[in-house]
């Protein structure tokens, strides 16, 4: 695992080195996914790196764990004081929209969670820009593959290191990094709203993807699942579709 930290890391430098910036910075949840990131860009960047705290609907022992974190990896932090503002500009938003009737809560729940990750995804980089660093996302090979991310929310990013990595591959990678205990063992969720976990969600365990990726067989109903969430997300990987190049008159 040693190895394969190297390698990110060097993968990072490189990669900043090759888009003439001068750092990265990562948005820390307190989950597992963003806490490997903030160890990664640390080491790849020890005084050009950032991790930005962006809570919206937030546990407070995810924010500790947030600040677990920053604290664990030595990693200079901001956002969390944005707390607030974050809140009341996403209230706006929706409450604006409701009174036009272009916000239904039923139609729009999932939009308006998805407006949460967007909205992140502007913040982070206007920090960015303001340092000249590059955006790292966090997403892993389950994520992508499943599509469970939002487009140009937490996907909407500039370096994905974690891209090949299994669920199962970045736990044991955080266990190598030292990652908190209460992050290793907590249940993966996108704290979009209350009580949301990713495998309820999903309708699978990241056992059951990460056995699919690892190329093993899993139950004909499992994987026609993770077949159609495949396809029917495959948009968000790649760059928007535009027609064939018009040659009539
Ligand atoms: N075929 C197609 N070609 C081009 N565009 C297409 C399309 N189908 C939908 N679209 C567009 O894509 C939109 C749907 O995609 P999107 O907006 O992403 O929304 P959607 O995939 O519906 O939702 C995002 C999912 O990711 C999960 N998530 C989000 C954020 C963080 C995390 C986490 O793990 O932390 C998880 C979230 O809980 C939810 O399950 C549609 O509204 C439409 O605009
Ligand atoms: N409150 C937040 N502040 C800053 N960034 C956030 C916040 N919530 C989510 N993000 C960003 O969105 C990413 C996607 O969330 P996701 O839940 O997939 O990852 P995670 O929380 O790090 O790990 P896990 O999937 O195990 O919960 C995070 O890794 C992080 O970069
Ligand atoms: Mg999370």
């Amino acid at each position: 695992m040693q190895k394969r930290i190297e390698y990110l890391t060097n993968w990072l430098q490189n990669k900043v080195k090759e888009a003439g910036a001068d750092g990265a910075l990562v948005g820390i949840s307190g989950g597992i996914d963003s806490a490997v990131v903030s160890y990664l860009i640390k080491r790849a960047f020890p005084d050009h790196s950032l991790g930005v705290i962006l809570p919206i609907n937030q546990k407070v022992e995810d924010q500790d764990d947030a600040l677990a974190v920053v604290e664990g990896a030595n990693l200079d932090y901001t956002g969390i004081e944005l707390t607030i503002p974050y809140k009341e500009t996403f209230s706006a938003i929706r409450e604006k929209l409701e009174e036009k009737g272009d916000w239904n809560e039923g139609k729009s729940q999932l939009g308006g969670a998805n407006l949460q990750a967007r909205l992140r995804m502007s913040t982070l980089y206007a920090v960015a820009s303001n340092y000249n660093y590059l955006v790292v996302g966090t997403d892993n090979a389950a994520e992508d593959y499943t599509g469970y991310f939002t487009k140009y929310g937490d996907g909407g990013v500039d370096l994905v290191p974690l891209i090949h990595m299994r669920k199962e591959e970045v736990r044991e990678m955080a266990k190598a990094l030292n990652v908190t205990d209460s992050i290793l063992h907590k249940k993966p969720s996108a704290e979009l709203w209350e009580g949301q976990s990713d495998e309820d969600e999903l309708g699978l365990s990241y056992d059951t993807i990460d056995k699919y990726l690892r190329g093993e067989s899993i139950s004909p109903e499992d994987e026609k699942h993770l077949k159609d969430l495949h396809a029917k997300t495959e948009h968000k990987r790649q760059v928007p579709a535009g027609p064939e190049r018009y040659k009539g008159e």
